[in-house]
């Protein structure tokens, strides 16, 4: 079995997406051993313990840690997040939603296991957070007709990994922001899917 490792912050619906591809042509042979969230609130870890079976789950988030651990920066908050997801033996970590930019210390802690994310926007657009409304708002200025997701590789500049998966997504004449984005998510379901898919088949 191949054992993968999510980071959440918020719904999880791209988690639901992976929790109902196990163990299908579409992600075979394949177990979700950890969930880990940087906001208590995020629905995603309801969504892990009400999956069958359940999927452990965490929760670290940088403030609580940093002031429970004065001394401390945020470069040892990124590497116990590493520690806490490496002893859930990953062969794969997805950032679905994840909302932490995460330092070298996290990802030279990583190693060889890839670590992916899903963005909803293309490759060198909108990069960062708030990324559909600034597309969103670039094609109302007449700026742009498309954006679209993508699963790309996670390095240390933020969304600026090897694109693995990319998908356009257009914009609709008259269409608000909320049924453009309902369009979008229904992509990112299936892309998240197809990436780490194709990035686990890469595996040794
Ligand atoms: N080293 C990397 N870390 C992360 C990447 C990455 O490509 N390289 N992707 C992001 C996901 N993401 C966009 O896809 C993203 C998430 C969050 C932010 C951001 O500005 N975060 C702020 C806090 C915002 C908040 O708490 O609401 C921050 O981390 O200070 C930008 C892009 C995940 N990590
Ligand atoms: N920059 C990262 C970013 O914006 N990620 C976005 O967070 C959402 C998570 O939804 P979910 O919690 O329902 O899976 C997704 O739209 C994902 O692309």
């Amino acid at each position: 079995m191949k054992r993968i490792v999510v980071l959440i912050s918020g719904s999880g619906t791209n988690l639901q997406a992976l929790i109902n591809a196990l163990n299908t042509p579409r992600l075979p042979s394949s177990e979700i051993t950890l969930v880990l969230s940087n906001r208590k609130a995020a629905y995603g870890l309801t969504r892990a313990s009400l999956a069958v079976p359940p999927i452990p789950t965490s929760y670290l988030a940088l403030q609580p840690f940093l002031s429970k651990n004065p001394t401390k920066s945020r470069s040892d908050y990124d590497a116990e997040i590493a520690r806490i997801v490496l002893a859930a033996a990953p062969d794969l970590v997805v950032l679905a939603g994840w909302m932490h930019i995460l330092s070298e210390p996290f990802l030279d802690l990583m190693g060889p296991v890839p670590v992916i994310n899903l963005h909803p926007a293309l490759p060198g657009e909108f990069d960062g957070a708030n990324a559909i409304e600034r597309a969103y708002e670039a094609w109302k200025r007449g700026e742009i007709t498309r954006s679209g997701c993508m699963v790309h590789r996670v390095v240390k500049e933020v969304d600026k990994g090897e694109p693995i998966i990319v998908r356009e997504v257009e914009f609709k004449e008259g269409e608000g922001i909320e049924e453009f984005e309902e369009r979008l998510h229904s992509v990112e379901h299936e892309i998240i899917v197809e990436g780490a898919k194709k990035v686990l088949e890469e595996a040794p």
